[in-house]
C-alpha cells in the first residue's frame, strides 16, 4: 500500500515566548481537535509519549478545558512505554496517570496501558494485539492510504539525539515496515526495555504535535527544521514524522533559538 505522501502532510512549525505560551496553545490545539473529532466520528484517540510532554499538558486539565472537553469520548494510547511495573516511577502510565489522567474524567476502560506483566517482546505483541481487536471491533479505523491503525492525534516528545517514541537513531526498529507494535531492550535512554509504535503506524496518524521546549534540543529542532541538508547517511528520527493530515511543531523560544 502507499504510504502517506510528503505532498499530503500540511507542517505548521509554532514558536513561543515561554514554554507556558506552549502549554497553553497545546491545550487550546488539543481541545480544538478533540471537538472536531468527536462531532466527526464520536471518539478522538489520542497518543500520549513520556518525558516532560505530560507537564506541558498540564493547561488542559485545568479551566476551561476541564469541563468544556467531553472526556467520555477520549481513547489513551501510549507511542511508547518503558516495560517496568505501571506503579513504578519509570513508567509513562503512572506519569501521565499523575499528572493527567487521574484529573479528568475518562473511563479507565478507555485508557490503554501496557500489561505489565510481560517481557518487552510479549508485552509488544500483546499491546499489537490489543490493538488489532480495536481495529475489528472498529474503534480504531485503518488509514485507507497505509493498510495502518489511524489514530487522531499523537502527542510527541523528542530526544537531544533525535528520537521520537522509542525510535533511536541508532537502534534498528526505526526500520519496522511491518509490525505495529514493536520492542527494545538496549535503549539509549534509560530505561533500556520498552515497547514503542513503529513508524508506519505513526506516520498513519491523522494529526501529529511535536511539542518540544527547552535548550538542549535547540540543535536537533535546527537539524530537522532548519533546511539544511542532513549530512548523516540517514535521517535523525524527528525527520521521519509525516503523519496523514498534519503536522505541527510547538517550540518555545528557547527550543527555536537556532532557527
Ligand atoms: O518514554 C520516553 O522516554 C518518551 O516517550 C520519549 O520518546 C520522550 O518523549 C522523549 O525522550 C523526550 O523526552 P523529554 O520530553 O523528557 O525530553
Amino acid at each position: 500500500m502507499a504510504l502517506a505522501t510528503p505532498e499530503k502532510c500540511k507542517t505548521q512549525v509554532l514558536k513561543f515566548d515561554s514554554e507556558e505560551h506552549v502549554a497553553v496553545a497545546v491545550a487550546k490545539y488539543t481541545a480544538d481537535l478533540s471537538e472536531k473529532y468527536v462531532k466527526e466520528k464520536g471518539s478522538f484517540s489520542v497518543v500520549l509519549s513520556g518525558g516532560t510532554l505530560i507537564e506541558t499538558l498540564r493547561k488542559l486539565v485545568e479551566s476551561p478545558y476541564k469541563d468544556s472537553v467531553d472526556w467520555s469520548k477520549w481513547l489513551i494510547f501510549w507511542v511508547d512505554e518503558r516495560v517496568v511495573p505501571l506503579d513504578d516511577d519509570d513508567s509513562n502510565y503512572k506519569l501521565a496517570y499523575d499528572g493527567f489522567l487521574s484529573k479528568v474524567p475518562i473511563s479507565p476502560s478507555n485508557i490503554y496501558a501496557i500489561n505489565d506483566k510481560f517481557s518487552p517482546e510479549g508485552a509488544a505483541d500483546e499491546y499489537e494485539a490489543r490493538l488489532k481487536h480495536l481495529v475489528k471491533r472498529k474503534i480504531i479505523p485503518l488509514s485507507d492510504a497505509t493498510g495502518f491503525p489511524k489514530f487522531d492525534l499523537m502527542l510527541l516528545g523528542m530526544g537531544p539525539d533525535g528520537h521520537v517514541a522509542s525510535l533511536f537513531p541508532t537502534r534498528q526498529q526505526r526500520y519496522e515496515k511491518k509490525r505495529w507494535v514493536t520492542f527494545i531492550t538496549d535503549s539509549p535512554k534509560p530505561p533500556p526495555p520498552r515497547i514503542t509504535f513503529t513508524f508506519p503506524v505513526i506516520n498513519s496518524a491523522s494529526e501529529i504535535a511535536m511539542v518540544i521546549t527547552g535548550a538542549e534540543l535547540a540543535n536537533t529542532v535546527k537539524i530537522a527544521l532548519g533546511g539544511e541538508p542532513f549530512p548523516g547517511p540517514s535521517p535523525l528520527p524527528c525527520m521521519e514524522v509525516l503523519p496523514e493530515e498534519e503536522l505541527t511543531w510547538f517550540l518555545d523560544k528557547d527550543a527555536a533559538s537556532k532557527l
